[in-house]
């Protein structure tokens, strides 16, 4: 007899990248129970209704726009913040449409992207060694011993951030700021006088006048109410199991289990062993769900991931995020193509130009050169194509902040640059104007696809 899955059964499994070094075991358990009893933070309906949206993505009518910080931290937490990332999304999803004509499914790295795998469980600096920072749900980034002390009160704290968080994000999308009459309001402070704020205008200018003329002929935001408002997901990386765990409830109309912290939840690189903790856990909820697919991965055990984690082949429930690295993804990604094409099921094939193409500047900052992130996600499209798969999406870091994390772009940031404003917690994330360049040129490349079927058909 086939066994019944419990969210709890991970615990019997190898779980890698959880911390196992709580000082008090008997507060973490207090804490897991705590937040068992606490509110989910997103219905199974909304989960179901973003499973359905990835469904037609994943039928080549749709792109997801996928991206937000490395690591949500207490620290950089406020409404601003909030409004800016939410406004670049809503920026790029503008220009993306426009290019590919087609729906773009706005999914955040936010409210709750707070735990990190990290590539060292150890850091030492000035001959002090230390664990290394995790995440702010887990331990503090301050070098020092008692910040680096795993504390589980955080995981309690990042629930009611992500909380406040969520919050503000649906009255952003419903209350009326996302309201595209709005659209030249969007544009960031620092970004308005750049090239791609020019950019970003001329496109507004284009798309009020027609709404103009939408209007002139009665289509109206009372008729159409997807003029005023926008359907903004949540999304981080199902890490933390214990957290998971407490937050997975069973949903009233169907009966079936719902992970209540996210609308989605991705599997990272580090953690996607078929017969490890994180597949299981994710195999049982029934979120859509993304599994991160880097330059080790070969088409059999692609392929296996599919069959456990989308045994039913449900449109939507699955996508597979390539994160090779620039240098790589050429040798990498055709076969991978290829399988998931000749096997079947459905699955979303998305981007993260993000983790393959980290490189050490000579001034010790971790960074990541536009040129890199570009040229992957040139070559994703391009591979896509000579393949018959749909280029389905793009998951970014990024920050709508004016940081300077990642070298290049049109303002040709150095890595001298870098030191002016270096604030991540973890990753180099894109500007705001990073961003937006990156996505008129990937909307170009898009749009020359189109031109190019329409003109086959
Ligand atoms: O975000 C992804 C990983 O957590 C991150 O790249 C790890 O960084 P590290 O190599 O500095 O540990
Ligand atoms: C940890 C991450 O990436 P990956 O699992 O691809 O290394 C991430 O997306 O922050
Ligand atoms: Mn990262």
């Amino acid at each position: 007899m086939k066994k019944i899955w419990s969210p709890k059964d991970w615990r019997s499994m190898p779980a890698l990248h959880m911390p196992n070094d709580y000082p008090d075991t008997q507060a973490l358990d207090a804490v897991e129970s705590e937040l068992s009893h606490l509110p989910p933070l997103v219905f199974a309906g909304e989960a179901r209704r973003l499973t359905s949206a990835l469904g037609k993505v994943a039928e080549g009518n749709g792109f997801l726009l996928q991206g937000g910080d490395c690591a949500e931290s207490f620290k950089e937490f406020s409404a601003d913040n909030i409004r800016d990332s939410f406004r670049l999304i809503l920026q790029m999803a503008v220009i993306l449409t426009f290019a590919g004509g087609k729906p773009v499914v706005k999914v955040g790295r936010i409210a709750g992207q707070f735990g990190k795998p990290r590539s060292s469980a150890i850091e030492t600096i000035d001959g002090v060694t230390l664990p290394s920072y995790r995440g702010d749900n887990i331990n503090g980034m301050e070098f020092t011993e008692e910040a680096r002390i795993p504390d589980p009160q955080r995981l309690i704290k990042a629930y009611h951030q992500s909380s406040a968080t969520l919050n503000l994000l649906r009255a952003f999308a419903q209350g009326g700021y996302a309201d595209l009459y709005n659209i030249h309001k969007w544009t960031l402070g620092f970004v308005s006088g750049s090239p791609q704020g020019e950019r970003y205008r001329a496109l507004a200018d284009k798309i009020s006048e027609t709404l103009s003329f939408m209007s002139a002929i009665g289509i109206t935001p009372d008729r159409q109410p997807e003029i005023r408002q926008v359907d903004f997901f949540t999304s981080h990386e199902a890490l933390l199991l214990n957290y998971e765990q407490a937050m997975t409830r069973v949903d009233s109309t169907s009966g079936d289990w719902y992970d209540t912290s996210a609308h989605m939840l991705w599997i990272g690189e580090r953690t996607r062993q078929l017969d490890g903790a994180h597949v299981n856990y994710m195999k049982g909820i029934k979120n859509p769900i993304g599994v991160k697919a880097g330059p080790t991965i070969e088409p059999d055990d692609l392929l296996r991931l599919i069959d456990t984690l989308n045994p039913e082949g449900i449109p939507g429930r699955l996508t597979l995020i390539g994160r090779f690295g620039s240098d790589k993804v050429a040798e990498r990604l055709p076969r991978l193509m290829a399988a998931t094409k000749k096997h079947g099921s459905p699955v979303v094939w998305s981007i993260d130009p993000m983790h393959g193409n980290v490189v050490k500047a000579n001034n010790g900052y971790k960074t990541r050169p536009f040129d890199r992130i570009l040229g992957e996600v040139r070559s994703f499209v391009d591979i896509a194509a000579s393949e018959g798969v749909h280029p389905g999406g793009m998951h970014l870091e990024m920050t709508g902040q004016n940081v300077t994390e990642c070298t290049g772009g049109a303002f040709a940031l150095s890595e001298e640059d870098l030191q002016d404003r270096y604030h991540t917690h973890c990753d180099p994330r894109l500007n705001a104007d990073q961003a937006l360049e990156l996505s008129f040129l990937v909307a170009e490349r898009l749009h020359s696809l189109k031109t190019a079927a329409t003109k086959a058909a």
